[in-house]
């Protein structure tokens, strides 16, 4: 079996057409949705997820206020800046890019996003929302990844699913809304992580694996059932001289091998990444409307 390739750039266009119009109709009543944008630090990965993300915006109609902030800058210079946001009306969603600093306490930045502002779904308020099945933000990564399996043509009602990763940004999160009596959920779920005894013997059970682990070849052939839908959350850079950059991009899974056995793939990069921007752009859509009285 070749396994088809599931498109995140492709799928991610396809919403961010919609949003796009639906920006256009915004406009009209004199609404633009907007997005407070907060690096700090100078990490390369994250200077060009939020430039991909500021570009993402420009694209579709939504105004973006840019604020790069110096490695050094102290957690309350960055709570000051949340809180300026929180009371600025022309912003509707608040994105502050993870990891932050060592010497900021990441909990308590997030705790003071305003939760109507929080388009990261990052808040514990949205969390706790979410967790319960009432209406919240969803965080970006984990949406992207229902949606792409869902408008792949993927049964996930009574899919076995194993989940191998904890994050708090991806693994557990991502397992909460598959358990959700809902449609994007109704899965049986299990999540394995650095502890499980022995991960092979669950993911070779799986109708769909989503491996965020954040380690190459952490999935590979023999791990998977013939026919499976393999998700790849990874975005790993290994070094590779032959490359401007001096390194490529991977995922988790072990891209070629994997694709002789299961029914579908994704692939990184154009995979779950560009999903994960047009989440945040749907999610800023979705408050500015909200602001407005218009949901
Ligand atoms: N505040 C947040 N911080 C972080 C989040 C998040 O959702 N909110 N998630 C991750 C990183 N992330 C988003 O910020 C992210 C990761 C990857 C991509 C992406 O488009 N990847 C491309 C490749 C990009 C490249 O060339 O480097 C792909 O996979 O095709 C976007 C966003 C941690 N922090």
């Amino acid at each position: 079996m070749t396994a088809k390739v599931i498109s995140g750039k492709e799928i991610a266009h396809q919403i961010r057409e919609e949003l796009k119009a639906e920006v256009a109709q915004l406009s009209k009543k004199g609404i633009v949705p907007g997005l407070g944008v907060v690096l700090v630090g100078e990490d390369p990965a994250s200077i060009s997820y939020v430039t991909a993300k500021e570009r993402a915006c420009e694209d579709i109609g939504i105004f973006s206020d840019d604020n790069r902030l110096p490695a050094d800058t102290s957690e309350e210079e960055l709570l000051a800046l949340v809180d300026k946001m929180n009371k600025d009306t022309k912003i509707n969603g608040i994105l502050v890019q993870l990891p932050l600093p060592d010497h900021i306490d990441e909990a308590r930045v997030l705790l003071a996003i305003d939760p109507a502002k929080d388009v990261d779904g990052f808040h514990p308020m949205n969390v706790g929302k979410m967790v319960v099945g009432e209406k919240a933000f969803l965080p970006c990564t984990p949406h992207g990844v229902i949606q792409m399996i869902k408008r792949a043509g993927v049964e996930l009602s009574g899919a076995e699913v194993v989940i191998v990763g904890r994050s708090n940004i991806v693994g557990k999160p991502l397992a909460n809304l598959l358990i959700q009596k809902s449609d994007k959920g109704n899965a049986t779920v299990t999540v394995c992580h650095t502890r499980t005894k022995d991960i092979a013997a669950h993911t070779r059970n799986a109708d769909i694996v989503i491996a965020a682990v954040g380690r190459p070849n952490t999935i590979t052939a023999d791990m998977v059932k013939e026919g499976a839908c393999v998700i790849d959350v990874g975005v790993n850079r290994v070094a590779d001289a032959t490359k401007k950059k001096g390194f490529r991009l991977v995922g988790d899974v072990d891209f070629e091998a994997v694709s002789e056995k299961a029914a579908c793939i994704t692939p990184v990069p154009g995979g779950v990444g560009p999903m994960t921007i047009t989440m945040l752009l749907y999610n800023t859509v979705e408050s500015a409307k909200m602001a407005n009285g218009i949901i």
